[in-house]
């Protein structure tokens, strides 16, 4: 199948990488030269997992290339996939501008019979709203299939996720055009949910937002686990355990950030606002993660009194692992709030660091490995469990610190780990302090 890819981020080149690897020809078209150039000469403009192997396999192959001209990119594309953003907009709101400017960009050269595959996330309601738009764009007068396809995958395995999904989502009223995209994906063997494309827009939102509220309910019962003196970590697995709960997404830790949740949880919000329907539930969530993205920074206020001229020594900006993402990371909020109590911060994090310094310029330090970024600290907070983090040695570690003093938001070390340390103090999420003096 010729197969034409709008937008080349995390999904677009994801979704355009993984459907040449399963035998389709893809050609991926997006507006920034930078990131064409970059791709065409096989690198991947973000970082990603395996992503940069199959790029330039498939490439070689001759079954993925790359474009910035919407022209090249659709004439003869069976199937055109938008996966443009679609950020927030101040208001909550899913910004739309992106997908209604590819829709315009491609409009004119959509050719009769092509099946429009909107993958981006989307407020119900807005295939019908692109359809009504290609119609009236479109230069062959013909009344164009859309179908909705919502895309699941996790920054960090995108591409693992894209070649294995839980489901497929195909929300198309027209039995024809969602036909042909669940043979599109065939080669994939995975489960496919066919719907209404309303239902397939509200699908991608009610998973996102019902994810993020499992995030809130851990932390919250993370938080009164500590106030109680229980242990987070067995709540889970013990609540985990049973099949109707099942056992991921209940990691508490310092809140959820990403491109996604934060935004989607919103938009979601917005629509209940909009169709008048009570969802305060969802206002909860937002505001049980604004909290909890505080809540090394007020841990480490309550251990010091305050925090001025105190030297923290931030492990890891990106908001997950496997990731050099920071849209709304966990890290931004706790080192500007760390930067307002006078503390000074010296960051480190494997791959995100440029990023970070696009954000926090020069009002922070920024190390090259985690040796050189806690030396001499005053304290350590961990905000992403990047795996080379999580293997340190915690008792070498902090012998080069001014003081051993480690607020660890991601329950990095198991512990064995800190008891190994002649002297810690040691603060993780929802569980016991470990106070540990040199006798
Ligand atoms: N990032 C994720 O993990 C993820 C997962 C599932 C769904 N989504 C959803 O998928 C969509 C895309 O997310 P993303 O993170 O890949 O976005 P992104 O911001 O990383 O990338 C979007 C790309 O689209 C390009 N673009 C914008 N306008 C264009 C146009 N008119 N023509 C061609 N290209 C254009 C941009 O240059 C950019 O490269 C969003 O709706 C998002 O909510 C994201
Ligand atoms: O038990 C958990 C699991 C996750 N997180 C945090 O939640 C955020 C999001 O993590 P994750 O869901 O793994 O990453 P994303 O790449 O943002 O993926 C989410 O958002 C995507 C965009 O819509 C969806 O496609 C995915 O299905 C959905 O998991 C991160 O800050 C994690 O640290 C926790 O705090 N505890």
């Amino acid at each position: 199948m010729r197969i034409a890819v709008i937008g080349t981020g995390y999904v677009g080149l994801s979704t355009g990488v993984c459907l040449a690897e399963i035998g389709h020809h893809v050609i991926c078209i997006d507006t920034s030269e930078e990131k064409i150039t970059l791709l065409r000469g096989g690198k991947s403009p973000i970082y990603e997992p395996g992503m940069e192997e199959l790029l330039t396999k498939n490439m070689e192959a001759k079954r993925l290339q790359f474009t910035t001209s919407h022209r090249e990119g659709l004439e003869k594309s069976e199937v055109i996939i938008v996966a443009v953003g679609t950020p927030q907009q101040d208001s909550g709101e899913a910004d739309l501008t992106y997908l209604f400017q590819a829709i315009q960009d491609a409009a004119p050269y959509i050719e009769k019979g092509s099946i429009i595959v909107i993958k981006s996330t989307v407020p119900v309601g807005t295939n019908e709203k692109v359809k009504r738009l290609l119609e009236a764009f479109g230069q062959n007068k013909v009344s164009p299939f859309v179908v909705s396809n919502p895309e699941f995958l996790r920054q960090g395995s995108a591409v693992l996720d894209t070649l294995n999904p839980d489901r497929i989502v195909i929300g198309c009223e027209n039995k024809e055009p969602a036909a042909v995209i669940e043979k599109m994906y065939a080669p994939l063997n995975a489960k496919v949910v066919k719907t209404d494309a309303r239902s397939a827009e509200m699908i991608k939102y009610a998973s996102n937002a019902f994810l993020a509220t499992k995030i809130s309910f851990i932390n919250n019962i993370g938080n009164l686990c500590e106030a109680v003196g229980a242990n987070v970590e067995d709540v889970s697995k013990g609540m985990g355990l049973d099949q109707r709960i099942g056992a991921a997404f209940l990691q508490s830790g310092i809140g959820y950030g990403g491109s996604c949740f934060p935004k989607d949880v919103s938009a979601l919000l917005a629509a209940a606002k909009e169709y008048h329907v009570p969802f305060s539930m969802i206002e909860e969530t937002m505001m049980i993660n604004n909290r909890q993205k505080l809540l090394l920074v007020k841990k480490a206020l309550n251990r010091f009194g305050d925090l001025k001229h105190k030297k923290i020594a931030v492990l890891g900006f990106a908001f997950k692992p496997e990731t050099d993402d920071m849209r709304e990371a966990p890290s931004i909020t706790i080192i500007h709030s760390l930067l307002n109590e006078g503390a000074s911060v010296i960051g480190y994090d494997p791959v995100a660091t440029r990023n970070a310094k696009g954000i926090f310029g020069e009002k922070i330090a920024y190390a090259t490995s985690v040796g050189e970024a806690i030396k001499e600290s005053d304290a350590v907070f961990i905000v992403t469990e990047w795996k080379e983090i999580k293997q340190l040695v915690l008792s070498e570690v902090i012998s080069q610190m001014k003081q051993p003093i480690v607020f660890d938001g991601r329950n990095s070390f198991s512990e064995e780990a800190v008891r190994d340390c002649e002297e810690i103090e040691y603060y993780p999420i929802g569980k016991p302090a470990i106070i540990i003096r040199k006798s």
